[in-house]
């Protein structure tokens, strides 16, 4: 076993290091992967994240989520380690959180039930759906509140393993579908 602190270390250097060179590829990519998944195809309403440095960049997926019509909701967090959704649009303005990410003003949705599609923000996954996040425990204190919503997890060959090799917790919350980046590292060093 090892820590979950020393798994997120090594997927974030991953990250940064994949990152740097592959930025746009990886940013439509992403929208390629979950735009092609029928739970996004069938979903009116879309919890999304906006990505911060060193995390899959989400601007062109939200864009596109837009684009298709959909209902588009970016969190913020709350107290107690609870998070909160907005609806956002064009118009929509942000600020800038203590902790440093960018989170979107407006009225939160006050029905999470209503969330048909929720895009998890992972640093590392297990073929199952474990998921290692950044350490706050907010999306598996929110996960369960939105049972019916299709679960998705985006990351890294290199930050996926078949089985966990860190201690699960009984309050880590599974996503129901992980897809990879993958066959992208060699079409795109050719252009780099
Ligand atoms: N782009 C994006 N937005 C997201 C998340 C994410 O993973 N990615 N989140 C995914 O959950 C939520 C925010 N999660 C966060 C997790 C840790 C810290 C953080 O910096 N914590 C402090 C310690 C704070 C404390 O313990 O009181 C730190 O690590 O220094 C901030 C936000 C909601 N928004
Ligand atoms: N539902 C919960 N109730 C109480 N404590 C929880 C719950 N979920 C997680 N925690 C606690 O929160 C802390 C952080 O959890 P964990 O390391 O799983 O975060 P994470 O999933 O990586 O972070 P995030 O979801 O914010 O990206 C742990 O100490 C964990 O025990």
């Amino acid at each position: 076993m090892i820590e979950k602190a020393e798994i997120r270390k090594c997927a974030q250097a991953n990250y940064r290091d994949y990152l740097t060179g592959h930025g746009s590829y990886a940013m439509q990519a992403l929208v390629q992967i979950v735009t092609g998944l029928p739970a996004w195809q069938k979903a009116q309403r879309v919890a999304l994240t906006l990505s911060q440095t060193g995390e899959l960049p989400t601007q062109l997926l939200i864009e596109t989520a837009l684009l298709q019509g959909k209902d588009v909701f970016l969190p913020r967090v709350a107290p107690k380690r609870q998070l909160e959704f907005i609806p956002i649009n064009q118009d929509t303005t942000y600020e800038r959180h203590p902790y440093g990410m960018l989170e979107p003003v407006g009225t939160p949705l006050s029905e999470v039930e209503q969330l048909d599609f929720v895009l998890v923000p992972g640093l590392a996954y297990s073929q199952a759906g474990d998921r290692v996040g950044f350490g706050g425990g907010y999306y598996d204190r929110f996960l369960i509140r939105v049972p019916n919503a299709a679960t998705v997890g985006v990351t890294l060959p290199a930050n996926y393993y078949p089985t966990p090799i860190w201690p699960v917790e009984v309050c880590d919350y599974r996503v129901q579908t992980v897809r990879l980046l993958k066959g992208v590292q060699q079409q795109d060093d050719e252009n780099s």
